[in-house]
């Protein structure tokens, strides 16, 4: 490979094409000279559009494809949405840079109504995440919750053409993609916490690849790394699937790190609330103290339930 390229293998979903394209740039900008080439690539996960994604093997079927281009040296680099990377890698590929993360929460979108507190009785609100709907079912027990897959501008399509009342999307997908107006309201952390790396970028490369890991250093964020890094390790710990309701977030504030996390059932009959405050450089410890804690008051009984049925 040549001194000065990096490839940057994506999937091409407009989405996974803004953050690659926002990795070419940076990278482009802060090493003048450096040329950053795309590798636009379909995952199964793009393909398998008709199965609820719970059901058929879950998000590492959107990166698998894009690390066997890296262990074959058809591309350097993925960039990755945080939220979908799997907790472990393969061989030979790491996380090198988690970027600054944008807004972390939930959205609320809908054409006829503005908050899930004005939606009447029995509305239909589109979602695939068991985190979300396990949250709205908690707080709205009448609503009825239908699949809804696909990419950002599927999903926004399929609300206009009327199947929907409402659906909750990430505000990041959203606000990345220039579709800020789309969004009725900010679905706050206490009505629905946000998924584990929510929000955040991740660039995935090669362990020994020293030239790239270099180049790609200046684009880490330092605050963004240990928020995600107690949401991940809080998630490891539970061993959570996107089989099960889980949310985890973390605040910075000073050298002082809060996470709070959320292990329920599908149809919100049980929430397990906890949070753990601690310094930020402790992020991985904090993580798995409350996924201990979690587990200690009930949310091992709800996880093996999940996992048995
Ligand atoms: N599950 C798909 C996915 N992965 C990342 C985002 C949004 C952007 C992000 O969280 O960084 C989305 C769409 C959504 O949940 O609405």
């Amino acid at each position: 490979m040549s001194e000065n390229v990096i490839r940057i293998a994506t999937r091409k979903s407009p989405l996974a094409m803004w953050q690659a394209e926002f990795v070419q740039a940076e990278l482009e900008r802060i090493h003048p000279g450096l040329r950053v080439e795309l590798l636009p690539m379909s995952t199964k996960g793009d393909v398998i559009l008709d199965t609820p994604l719970a059901k058929v093997g879950g998000k590492g079927l959107f990166v698998k494809e894009l690390e066997v281009a890296m262990l074959e040296n058809r591309a350097d680099i993925a960039v990755h949405s945080m939220k979908d990377v799997p907790v472990d890698f393969p061989e030979g590929l790491g996380l090198q840079v988690i970027c600054e993360r944008e807004d972390p929460r939930d959205a609320f979108v809908s054409n006829s109504y503005k908050t899930i507190s004005e939606l009447p009785q029995g509305a239909v609100v589109g979602t695939s995440s068991l985190r979300r709907q396990c949250q709205i079912r908690a707080a709205r027990p009448d609503l009825v919750i239908k699949d809804l897959r696909g990419n950002v501008g599927t999903r926004l399509a399929k609300l206009d053409s009327g199947d929907y009342d409402a659906i909750i999307l990430a505000a990041a997908g959203l606000i990345r993609l220039k579709l800020n107006d789309r969004i009725a309201s900010f679905i706050s952390a206490e009505e629905s916490l946000p998924a584990n790396g929510q929000g955040a970028v991740g660039i995935e490369c090669r362990t020994d690849d020293e030239r790239v890991k270099a180049l790609l250093a200046p684009l880490e964020h330092l605050e963004t790394r240990y928020r995600v890094l107690a949401e991940r390790a809080m998630n490891t710990r539970l061993e959570g699937g996107c089989q099960v309701p889980i949310g985890a977030f973390a605040e910075i504030e000073g050298d002082n790190l809060t996470l709070r996390g959320l292990v329920g059932n599908p149809d919100g009959s049980q929430i397990i609330n906890g949070t753990v405050s601690g310094l930020k450089t402790d992020a991985v410890s904090l993580g798995q103290a409350l996924a201990d804690d979690l587990l200690s008051r009930g949310a091992k009984t709800i996880l093996d339930a999940v996992y048995a049925s």
